[in-house]
């Protein structure tokens, strides 16, 4: 017993945390180095191991066809699915918006082909940067979380303060730059018609700068020995105002629905919209930022992911956000009370990914 309990307390899972993160292999280097058994630092809590499994409904979340947005005899109707998929999803998936398949499987190629390297090749890249400029690492969030999660991402600052373009990896520069334009237009697309549905100009979010500051993220899920043990990404909802996101054939995230989670299946040609903590703040609780997951992967190939996180660069006024004034009436008060982008860049940086506390904290309490 008191070797056991000497084994127990000598366990040192910072020391382990940081030999991992120095050693800039990722996950992906130990999944190809071919271990059979995770490191203990990625088990996560009984809490978020109790419930993993595919989903059991054959439910979708829903999918939106942009085909006829210009029409005007049609757009109300597009305007009323998006409407009635971010209150009752907070995810969806778009199609014919207008990307060609060939750029999101060019894109999704690139990004693969960028993991695959040999990690003495990204290594070179391997650094944690928060807020600008291109990251490399596995886990952003790997010295605050309780436990990793089975993934590294590649991550490129686009917008008003963009990554200087020639840092972004050679080998998927090109493809990201591309795509981050493609993808843009499609957000700006949705978030027309998510203004729309709250009754707003279409370009009211545009002029509230949504889709200045934004993240591009290539992730890689790659096979998993203990897929039981631990997560591809905690559960979390996404902080900024919107994400649009694309991935490979590869199952593995998961929506919270009601109290299920269900399987997203990737439509081909489809990107993923979802609803973030911004969003659902500044329309009054109108729109849903869900809870999100990825299983571990147990394919033997990887999992990858593109996504591009869309945040205000500024607000036009004195600095404090909160649910828009337009929305609010004596029968609708405002549920969120107004903050400062600090604060919410402390909440983000502060915690792990898996906090959905910036929302809760911001309830006004009646
Ligand atoms: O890889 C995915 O499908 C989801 C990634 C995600 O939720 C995130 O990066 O916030
Ligand atoms: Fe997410």
């Amino acid at each position: 017993m008191a070797t056991m309990a000497t084994a127990t307390s000598s366990y040192n899972r910072m020391k382990e945390v940081k030999e991992f993160d120095e050693s800039k292999i990722g996950v992906k280097g130990l999944s190809d180095s071919g271990i059979t058994s995770i490191p203990r630092f990625f088990i996560q809590p009984p809490e978020t191991l109790y419930d993993l499994k595919s989903s059991s409904t054959l439910t979708n979340i829903p999918i939106i066809d942009l085909a006829d947005v210009s029409s005007s005899a049609l757009r109300p109707k597009i305007v009323e699915q998006v409407k009635d998929a971010a209150r009752t999803w907070g995810f969806f998936q778009v199609i014919n918006h207008g990307v060609p398949v060939s750029v999101l499987e060019e894109t999704i190629n690139a990004i693969k082909a960028f993991h695959d390297q040999p990690h003495e090749v990204k290594a070179k890249f391997y650094k944690r940067e928060e807020g600008q400029g291109v990251m490399y690492a596995s886990n952003n969030d790997l010295y605050r979380a309780k436990a990793a999660a089975w993934h590294d991402s590649l991550q490129a600052w686009m917008g008003v303060r963009k990554a200087k373009v020639e840092d972004i990896p050679e080998i998927c520069r090109k493809e990201v730059v591309a795509w981050d334009k493609s993808a843009t237009e499609v957000a700006e697309t949705v978030m027309e018609l998510l203004s729309e549905g709250l009754g707003l100009e279409a370009g009211k979010f545009k002029e509230l700068t949504f889709s200045d500051q934004r993240a591009f993220v290539g992730h890689c899920y790659p096979y998993c020995p203990q897929p039981e043990l631990t997560v591809g990404i905690t559960p979390h909802s996404d902080p900024g105002v919107v994400t649009v996101l694309s991935q490979n054939h590869v199952p593995g995230l998961q929506v919270k629905h009601g109290e299920e989670w269900v399987d997203v299946k990737p439509v081909p040609g489809g990107l993923i919209v979802n609803v973030g903590d911004f969003l659902q703040i500044i329309s009054n609780g109108e729109y849903q930022s869900v809870q999100h997951r990825v299983l571990a992967n147990s394919c033997k190939e990887a999992r990858i992911s593109i996504v591009i996180f869309y945040n205000l660069n500024k607000w036009k006024g004195d600095g404090y956000y909160g649910p828009l004034p337009e929305l609010l009436s004596p029968e609708k008060p405002a549920i969120y009370r107004n903050f400062t982008m600090q604060e919410f860049h402390d909440n983000f940086y502060s915690k792990a990914i898996d906090n959905k506390s910036l929302i809760q904290k911001l309830e006004i309490q009646n």
